[in-house]
């Protein structure tokens, strides 16, 4: 059977109308991708939870968590993701990427021109269409 992994997302805009993504880098699994940035729920840990201390890891600064956006289940060749993404604001610090190869703040109807890790791909279109 595939491995079943249950991951959050963070959807971050700015006051600009921009949302962060990020970039996986060649050695992470689905290297060179685009994601919402996040990771796996660990035990005990609500996605909120999860989430922020997700982004406290990977980009050194604080999120506060607001609404669900999207709730996907995907199956890669060799798993399978469901992946919750949530709106999220910066709290504290601007991103700095220390596991990624790139990030971006991206305007809304530009974000289906990066290359997402299909997964995401439902939660791209969301946004997109809520101008
Ligand atoms: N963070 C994140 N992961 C995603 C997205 N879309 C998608 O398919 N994934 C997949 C990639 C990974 O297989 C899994 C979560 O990966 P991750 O590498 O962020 O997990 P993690 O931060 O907990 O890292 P690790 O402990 O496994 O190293 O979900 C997304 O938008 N954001
Ligand atoms: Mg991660």
């Amino acid at each position: 059977m595939k491995k079943q992994v249950h991951v959050v997302g963070a959807i971050i805009e700015n006051n600009q109308n921009e949302i962060f993504c990020a970039k996986r880098s060649p050695e992470m699994v689905l290297p060179n991708l685009w994601e919402f940035p996040g990771g796996k729920i660990e035990a005990g840990e609500t996605p909120e939870q999860a989430l922020a201390r997700e982004i406290q890891e990977e980009f050194s600064c604080s999120i506060s968590v607001g609404e669900k956006v999207e709730d996907t289940t995907y199956e890669y060749e060799k798993f399978i993701v469901r992946l919750e993404t949530y709106k999220a604001k910066l709290e504290n610090g601007q991103p700095i990427a220390i596991e990624h190869a790139e990030t971006k703040w991206v305007k809304r109807d530009k974000l289906a021109q990066l290359d997402f890790a299909p997964a995401d791909i439902p939660a791209v279109e969301k946004i997109e269409r809520e101008k």
